[in-house]
């Protein structure tokens, strides 16, 4: 572990390092395509791009003799481009707890260019105010005078960074990346300027509050010691006044809290995470809050026209008329400042008190029928004016008073409603969750300190009981919290009469394990633990029975039945189960438990603790930078190489099986469809590691007889790094080359793969080929990590039918986390089937209720979150089986020895390891260089196609692997010695 601690306190030679990478000269064997990527660079406009999925393999470069590109152009040139593209982007410094920021910031406000979300592009004008630390914006400033913001950030929780040359400013603003561009230098400064204010206002004020409240225990929202706690009366509800990174979450055990006792223990870390994450919920709270007095607001205009309605008796035409001019009126008066009691002034110009009182009248009003009918509301509202002030923009009297149509604002305030609480519950659940494995830890160290005769207590000066005691009250009220929320969202679900229904809804939020376990056992193959979460959990399963026959059947035709006969389905999720069983016995003395596959069902160890790494010291000055000049810790790593993550592609074969046996084409292209959502069913809990990089030359195979396919992979490119990889089975071919673009924001990094993914399915002379979507990895240093995927995902087959499938954005406005959403239409466009679902739970064909389930990802075993998140599949890729170890080539990633230093825990080897090999990579480079030797991968070959993509090169099997193999060939080929 020294090796590890060396590393993760002293960021600053990891740094300086990255920096010592970044001045090297990069390799002047500058390829075509990295050539256009970088064309794509400056198209995009984007923060930071690299072709690196990560960093280590690509600092290499050193002392090569500057050559010229083909372009003609000077690599010093280039590079010192490059560098300058990299510096250009600067990060706006943090609040560091010396300054002080003693005034409320001016207010700002004007027209900004804002980036159009995805997935439309270009510049659009947006009006923008920045006040009290939060910036908001509409289309219009009325939308704001209105208290109708499209958008609104908390500076304080946000990454800002500018680039000055082009006017940017980006803000990471966690879920959301806003991409803003000043139109004159003289305002960009204004802007930058202010925003740098706000933003130390605010951290400062989540600073002192978080002072204030020093305890562990406290991140507890208790509306009665709200108004204390906050004594600038902005924002008052925030829990904690962590920044988000993971150091400065860390100020709650320096402080001198009962968190010293356990550092640096996994408790500690924990509860950093989960001050980080109760941050966020408080955010989605008091958001879901301010929701909440518009739809009180709504109510209460609904029922004040419904009153007028009763004492005036029916209104005549002419009264409607005369009230819509005053409606009118009002609006046209809202630029003008004038108090009139009638009509009060537009909020941008109220004081805020003015702006405070009235949030006081709509919420006591006693027409509201909302605020009686969730009483449990109403205290806290009372009290929360302030912070509605601040995150809700100050509301108008036109929202109060004259809705356009109360009755329809009211159903979509309430579905909005609901999503955000959906969304907190989630949280919720599982900061619920964490808080009980604190205790765990907490009462293991305690157990462990007091048997050793050391008590905690004399060596830190805190009692471990008490602390306990304290984490049990805040587990205690999180789980009141939690019931509250869940009683609300029932509530507010039937007041509401969503199209979701009540009782399934209930059923499927209850949905015990043991539920999801029967649930399993119907569905065999697709059994899944999530699914209790689904929205479609009464949609029909389809695969079910196929599954059983498809896979004997399949069984019987591949090589190995011996093996597959024995076990009920033989499918490789059949042997998950198992395999979950075997490790969900914690009194399992083996360590290594064989399943039917021959394959081992756990992995040495557990994943080691990254708690002393600052991610956020490493990567903060790389913002805007090539993130191929930082060398990430391996820590960040888990122990498989990105060709054996590719192969993880495959867990879902079947699916591809039984597309070959499925005569409608337009029921094989669900298939297809299901099988490339299935490739991300695992990324959710895959967030807090990245593959290793492959080296140029490095080789994966995976044969899995049991499912009837064998796979080989190669690092073929390593500027840009590219991989290839190809699969054939009796059923299906499979091919991909993918390469990864990151971009690094700040807070989240996102990740583009380039390249096609194709299947051919021979029996019905199908060729399929689809692109990938995007990948985001949020909160990147603190709380909770998370992973969003989203784009179009296109399906083409050479038949004319075409799948589109659409991975939604997470929103912060509604519940649609994780959700695909698709169709199938024949060569005329026509619609053929919908596809909807989660790629974390499931596709399904269909309309709900009666849609059927296509796919569903595989259980995973009971520890996984110690285990990488990795799943049986997973599990199994790097396992080296004796009978494997003469067969594979010697370049086969099951022999990289960082990876299986890591995998068996010893993180410094890992590290030493992993350093040692990218250097070794680099000195091969130079000598091939110095000779003139242009790397030639082994078994793939590149063709520039005239497909329609555009994208250049392409990587196809060259078909001889499996033959070299057979003949055991790896031994004479001269194989590129790696490690
Ligand atoms: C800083 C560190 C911890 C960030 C971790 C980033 C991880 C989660 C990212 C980096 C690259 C990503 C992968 C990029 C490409 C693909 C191929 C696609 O078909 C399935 C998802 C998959 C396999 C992504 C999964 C998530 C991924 C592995």
């Amino acid at each position: 572990m020294s090796g590890l601690r060396q590393i993760a306190t002293e960021p600053d030679s990891l740094d300086s390092k990255a920096q010592d990478a970044a001045k090297m000269e990069r390799s002047p064997r500058l390829r075509h395509h990295t050539k256009s990527h970088s064309e794509r660079i400056s198209d995009s406009e984007l923060s930071t791009e690299t072709n690196s999925l990560s960093a280590e393999s690509n600092n290499d470069n050193g002392r090569s003799p500057v050559k010229s590109t083909p372009s003609g152009l000077d690599l010093h040139q280039v590079k010192s481009k490059q560098r300058r593209r990299g510096a250009e982007w600067e990060i706006i410094d943090s609040f560091k707890g010396l300054q002080t920021v003693d005034q409320v910031p001016n207010k700002l406000e004007g027209v900004l260019l804002k980036k159009r979300k995805w997935p439309l592009k270009g510049w659009h004008k947006r009006y923008f105010i920045l006040e009290k630390g939060s910036l908001m914006y509409a289309k219009r400033s009325a939308d704001l005078a209105r208290g109708k913001p499209h958008g609104s950030v908390d500076l304080g929780l946000s990454v800002i960074s500018a680039k000055r040359r082009r006017c940017r400013i980006d803000i990471d603003a966690e879920v959301f990346i806003y991409h803003i561009k000043v139109k004159s230098r003289e305002e960009f400064a204004r802007w930058l300027e202010a925003l740098k204010e706000h933003r130390q206002f605010r951290q400062q004020q989540l600073h002192s509050r978080d002072s204030a409240q020093k305890m562990v225990a406290s991140p507890v929202l208790s509306p009665g010691s709200r108004d204390e706690m906050s004594p600038t009366g902005v924002g008052g509800l925030h829990v904690s006044s962590s920044f988000g990174t993971a150091e400065s979450l860390m100020p709650i055990s320096r402080e001198g809290s009962l968190m010293r006792s356990l550092k640096p223990s996994r408790a500690n870390m924990l509860l950093s995470e989960s001050s980080a994450a109760l941050e966020q919920l408080n955010n989605d709270i008091v958001s879901a809050q301010e929701r909440l007095i518009h739809l009180v607001k709504c109510a209460g205009a609904w029922s004040h026209s419904s009153d007028t309605q009763s004492t005036t008796g029916n209104i005549s035409p002419a009264t409607k008329k005369d009230r819509k001019k005053f409606v009118l009126r009002r609006k046209k008066n809202k630029s003008n400042t004038s108090t009139n009691s009638a009509e009060p002034p537009a909020s941008a110009s109220m004081s805020e008190s003015e702006s405070a009182n009235i949030n006081n009248v709509a919420l006591n009003d006693k027409h509201s029928p909302l605020s009686c009918s969730i009483p449990s509301l109403s205290p806290s509202m009372n009290g929360s004016s302030v912070a509605t002030e601040m995150l809700a923009p100050p509301t108008s009297e036109s929202n109060m008073l004259s809705p356009a149509d109360p009755g329809h604002d009211f159903l979509n305030g309430a579905q909005d409603l609901i999503g955000r609480l959906t969304t907190c519950l989630r949280t919720l659940n599982h900061e619920r969750e964490r808080l009980k494995l604190v205790i765990e830890t907490a009462t293991e160290t305690s157990s462990i300190s007091s048997r050793n005769g050391a008590t905690l207590q004399r060596d830190a000066g805190v009692a471990v009981p008490s602390m306990v005691a304290s984490l049990r009250c805040a587990l205690h009220v999180a789980i009141q919290q939690n019931n509250e929320l869940r009683a609300r969202l029932q509530k507010i679900r039937s007041e509401a009469e969503v199209a979701i229904e009540g009782p399934n809804l209930t059923m499927s939020l209850e949905l015990d394990l043991n539920a999801s376990a029967r649930l399993g056992h119907h569905s065999l193959s697709y059994s899944s633990s999530c699914v209790s979460q689904s929205e479609f959990f009464d949609a029909k399963e389809y695969l079910t029975d196929v599954a059983v026959s498809d896979s004997s059947s399949d069984a019987s035709e591949t090589e190995m039945e011996g093996e597959n006969e024995a076990e009920e389905e033989g499918s490789v999720s059949e042997a998950s189960e198992m395999g979950n069983e075997a490790s969900n016995d914690p009194e399992s003395p083996e360590p290594v438990v064989k399943c039917t596959t021959g394959r081992r069902t756990k992995l040495p160890t557990p994943k080691p603790s990254t708690e002393d790494l600052s991610l956020w010291n490493l990567m903060k000055r790389n913002i805007g930078k090539d993130l191929s000049k930082v060398s990430m810790p391996v820590v960040l790593n888990e122990p498989i190489g990105m060709l054996q993550r590719l192969s993880e592609e495959l867990e879902y074969s079947e699916l591809l099986d039984k597309a070959s046996e499925t005569e409608d084409p337009y029921e094989r292209m669900v298939l297809i469809a299901a099988f490339a959502v299935s490739a991300y069913g695992s990324s959710h809990v895959r967030a807090g590691h990245k593959p290793f990089n492959p080296l140029l030359g490095e080789t994966y195979e995976c044969v899995r007889e049991d499912k009837g396919f064998k796979y080989i992979g190669e690092q073929v490119s390593h500027h840009p790094p590219i991989s290839a990889c190809y699969a054939s089975s009796d059923n299906f071919e499979f091919w991909q080359d993918i390469r990864i673009k990151t971009k690094f924001w700040g807070k989240s990094m996102e990740f583009q793969p380039l390249g096609t993914v194709n299947v051919r399915l021979p029996k019905h002379e199908d060729h399929y080929r689809w692109n990938k979507v995007t990948t985001c990895v949020h909160n990147l240093f603190g709380g909770q990590r998370w992973v969003d995927q989203y784009g179009d995902l296109i399906i083409t087959n050479n038949k004319g039918i075409r799948c589109k499938l659409n991975f939604a954005k997470a929103s912060y406005w509604s519940s649609n986390r994780y959700e695909v959403v698709g169709s199938v239409t024949d060569p005329n466009g026509k619609l053929v089937h919908h596809l909807f679902g989660k790629w974390s739970e499931g596709l399904y064909c269909g309309v709900a209720p009666s849609a059927r389930c296509v796919w569903r990802p595989g259980a995973l075993p009971e520890d996984h979150e110690h285990y990488y998140g990795f799943s049986r599949f997973a599990i199994e890729l790097n396992d080296l089986e004796s009978c494997l170890v003469d067969i594979l080539p010697s370049t086969d990633s099951r022999f990289r020895p960082d990876q299986r230093l890591l995998e068996e825990g010893n993180v410094p080897g890992a590290e030493a390891s992993k350093l040692q090999l990218e250097q070794a990579q680099r000195e091969r480079r130079i000598a091939n260089e110095e000779r003139g030797i242009k790397h030639e991968p082994r078994w793939f070959r590149c063709t520039t196609s005239d497909l329609d993509d555009g994208e250049g090169e392409k990587w196809e099997f060259a078909h001889n692997y499996w033959d070299a193999r057979a003949q055991s060939k790896f031994r004479d080929m001269n194989l590129v010695r790696l490690w």
